[in-house]
């Protein structure tokens, strides 16, 4: 048996051209993990309402974010794959759920190289039907009709995982060292509260509301709301941040549906009405800077701040490739790769 690794990233488009955008929007929005309603009704709202309009105005916001080496998410990810690579023996693929590079030529790349023994690792550190489901179920299909002699060993979300808690803590304080702030929020990218519901392995426990997510269930182990409330905890508690002091919202929703509450860009609005100067924002459920960080968090955000009263407005930068992140995921591959099973 041979072992490689499968490091799997949401994707951008090819280009900030909006037909690039469109394509790459289309596949993104009518998996039916992402926009989770019927086929027919997907269509119908994807390629007769979303289509028509979305493009022109994300293409816009890709435009202001764009690096001349590419997309900021896919930039930042090659070069996490380069460092790792660096550190193992092991090798390493990138693929992403949307777009390019796309999971197959990521599972036919490790197979020409003779791999039969996949490590699928999303990039995510909590769990979402949206994000970690999706990948896992595409990349099953995938292996069942062309790679049918590969063997797959997921990674599981590793929001309280202490080695990825104490890297996160480590790029907060480094990044907010000396710099005034009031408050931090974590940020983290929303999800229809539906998908909570459907995610529930209890059917029964998950009813996003204030105690939910704080009582121990094994619903949790598949709950986003649960682990981005978990993540902050244990963030929080390493930095030693006072009650008060920090708190959570969700970002990025996309229609009328509920999504996760509350909401970042009214957060920020209220804060800065209740005279708060001076935030930091972080986004924990991104490990690679991207449009929603950069634009919406970076741009947008302070813009809002600004706009009533706020000042200073620091957000600290995703781990992408610092030193301490690529040893701890080398470290966890080898790990895995070179564990001994006790006879
Ligand atoms: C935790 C990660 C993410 C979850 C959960 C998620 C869910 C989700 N997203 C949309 C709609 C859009 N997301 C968009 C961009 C985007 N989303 C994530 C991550 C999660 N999405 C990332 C990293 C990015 C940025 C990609 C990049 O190229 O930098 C976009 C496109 C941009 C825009 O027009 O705003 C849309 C649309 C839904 C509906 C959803 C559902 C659960
Ligand atoms: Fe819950
Ligand atoms: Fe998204």
């Amino acid at each position: 048996m041979s072992k490689g690794v499968l490091l799997v990233n949401l994707g951008s488009p090819d280009s900030t051209d909006p037909k690039d955008v469109k394509r790459y929007l289309g596949e993104f929005l009518m998996d039916e993990r992402v926009i989770d309603v019927p086929y027919w009704a997907r269509t119908l709202l994807v390629k007769g309402i979303v289509l028509n309009t979305r493009p022109k105005q994300s293409a816009a916001a890709y435009q202001k974010i764009w690096w001349d080496e590419g997309s900021p998410l896919i930039v930042l990810s090659e070069r996490l794959q380069s460092k790792i690579n660096e550190n193992t023996s092991i090798p390493i693929s990138l693929a992403m759920r949307y777009g390019t590079p796309n999971i197959h030529d990521g599972l036919k790349g490790l197979h020409d190289q003779g791999v039969d023994e996949v490590l699928l690792f999303p990039l995510y550190p909590q769990f979402a039907m949206a994000t970690t489901e999706t990948i896992l179920v595409l990349a099953e299909e995938l292996r069942k009709k062309y790679f049918p002699e590969m063997s797959f060993t997921n990674v599981p979300s590793f929001y309280n995982h202490p080695d990825y808690v104490r890297t996160l803590a480590n790029s907060i304080s480094e990044y907010l060292e000396g710099k005034k702030f009031e408050h931090l929020l974590f940020s983290y990218h929303g999800v229809p509260e539906r998908h909570i519901r459907k995610s529930d392995i209890t059917n029964s426990h998950c009813k996003i509301d204030g105690s939910c997510c704080k009582t121990p269930s094994t619903a949790h182990q598949f709950c986003y709301r649960h682990q981005c409330f978990e993540t902050t905890r244990l963030v929080a508690e390493t930095l030693g941040l006072k009650p008060n002091t920090y708190s959570v919202s969700f970002q990025s929703r996309l229609g009328f549906d509920p999504w996760l509450k509350p909401y970042t860009d009214r957060t920020i609005e209220r804060f800065g009405k209740q005279g708060m100067k001076n935030l930091a924002i972080v986004t924990p459920a991104f490990v690679s800077d991207c449009l929603e960080t950069l634009e919406e968090i970076a741009m947008e955000g302070q813009e809002i701040f600004h706009e009533v009263g706020g000042d200073q407005f620091h957000v600290v930068p995703c781990l992408n490739d610092r030193e301490e992140w690529v040893k701890v995921l080398s470290r966890w591959i080898d790990e895995w790769a070179f564990q001994t099973v006790e006879a």
